[in-house]
């Protein structure tokens, strides 16, 4: 029996999280979990999993929690809160980290601290500090599995083994407006933008996907948890998001991982390693009704989002902090209907520039340089 601390339950990872966990009732025990504030959503969860700690963003939505709780659990809050999840239980349990944004950063580290293996959805945590995360995890010897469809399929495609490995090829959709040119962006909508071809995700992921800036963090991503340089990782274009990444090997072998477009594989996966399970329910791939599937070079002055990442990671130190508070901050102005679509890579093409960078980071610059980058990216609007 595994037992699972979960970050970010009322999420698009974490509701497919709780469907595997409960699924296999044998296999998995949910001993904690955390929500912000959809209270509605995580109630029934809540009482039907009955995890003995609980944490929330609030203090006002644990109070309101503990009076609608059918049975006794102890409900935590802030960002304290997170930090108590990721160290609660033993070394032996793993830690789902599902929550969206930077926030999730602490408490991977606290988990990895107190020795806990962690399925990594939260790309953000990489993207900030991938070289505090990678160091902490070789002091303490722990995993760090992925979880993003990209990587999942990377490191199963690798097996465990980069011997041999010429590059590491990371599959995009293209997003909402793939077929659309930088011209016609200008008066796009956010429910336009929300409207994902493929995937079914949280509001954030979605909008950097119809960015790019999804695949710029993916490709940051990519560089820490496979110790892989910039110049091995490649992005392709793929409309159907049915190879979701691929090896390419010395040889000219390239092996890749199919699979219909199911988060529910790879976070399982990353419970069960190297071992699988059946997903019960799940239509499985049927590549005849697919037929065709379609693959196309990148366009790095289509798609300046992508550019600006691989620039910010290739340069590091606070650079990639910088490019994703921005990326956050501005994301959430546009989700607001505060700015328009193109301005989100215009404020992180700003904020990278107006930033003094600092080569090595550590966890309390990276938090005070998050702050201030939101801070005067909110000040952008014209
Ligand atoms: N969705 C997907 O298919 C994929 C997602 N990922 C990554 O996984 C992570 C989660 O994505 P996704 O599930 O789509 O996101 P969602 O927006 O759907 O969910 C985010 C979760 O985090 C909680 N949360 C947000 N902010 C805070 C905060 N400040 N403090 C505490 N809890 C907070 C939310 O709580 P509440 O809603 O209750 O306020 C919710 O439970 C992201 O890093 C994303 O990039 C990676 C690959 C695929
Ligand atoms: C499901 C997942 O892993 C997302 O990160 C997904 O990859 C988004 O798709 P695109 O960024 O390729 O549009
Ligand atoms: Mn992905």
């Amino acid at each position: 029996m595994k037992h699972i601390h979960l970050l970010g339950a009322t999420g698009s990872i974490g509701e497919q999280t709780l469907d595997v966990i409960g699924k296999h009732p044998e296999e998995f025990k949910l001993d904690s979990l955390s929500f912000g504030r959809n209270i509605n959503k995580a109630l029934p969860q809540i009482n039907k999993f009955q995890p003995s700690l609980i944490s929330v963003q609030e203090k006002e939505t644990a109070d309101l929690l503990k009076e609608k709780l059918n049975y006794r659990a102890e409900v935590v809050w802030g960002e304290e809160g997170l930090l108590e999840i990721a160290e609660a239980g033993s070394e032996k349990d793993i830690l789902v980290n599902a929550v969206m944004g930077s926030v999730g950063l602490a408490p991977t580290l606290a988990a990895m601290q107190a020795g806990k293996d962690i399925a990594i959805a939260n790309k953000e945590t990489l993207v900030t500090a991938g070289h505090l995360v990678t160091k902490l995890q070789q002091e303490k010897s722990v995993s760090l599995i992925p979880v993003d469809s990209e990587h999942s399929a990377i490191f199963q495609c690798l097996h465990g083994s980069k011997k041999e490995v010429k590059k590491l090829i990371l599959t995009a959709s293209g997003g909402s407006f793939r077929d659309k040119t930088r011209e016609e962006l200008k008066g796009v909508t956010v429910q336009e933008a929300l409207n994902h071809p493929n995937w079914s995700m949280g509001a954030k992921i979605t909008i950097d996907s119809a960015t790019m800036m999804n695949k710029g963090l993916e490709v940051i991503e990519a560089h820490w948890l496979f110790d892989i340089p910039y110049e091995s990782l490649d992005v392709l274009l793929h409309k159907e998001s049915i190879v979701h990444s691929m090896v390419e090997y010395i040889d000219g072998s390239v092996l890749a991982h199919l699979g219909t477009p199911d988060m529910r594989v790879p976070i399982q996966y990353a419970l069960t390693q190297p071992s699988r399970l059946a997903i019960p329910g799940a239509p499985g791939l049927k590549l005849w009704e697919v037929g065709t599937l379609h693959f196309s070079k990148m366009d790095y002055k289509r798609y300046k989002a992508l550019q600006l990442a691989i620039e910010a990671g290739k340069q590091g130190g606070s650079l990639p902090a910088v490019l994703n508070a921005a990326n956050e901050q501005a994301v959430a102005m546009f989700l607001a209907d505060k700015i328009h679509f193109l301005d989100i890579e215009a404020f992180v093409e700003r904020a990278l520039h107006e930033h003094v960078p600092v080569s090595s980071p550590e966890l309390e610059e990276i938090m005070e340089i998050d702050r201030k980058t939101r801070s005067s990216v909110a000040t952008y609007i014209r």
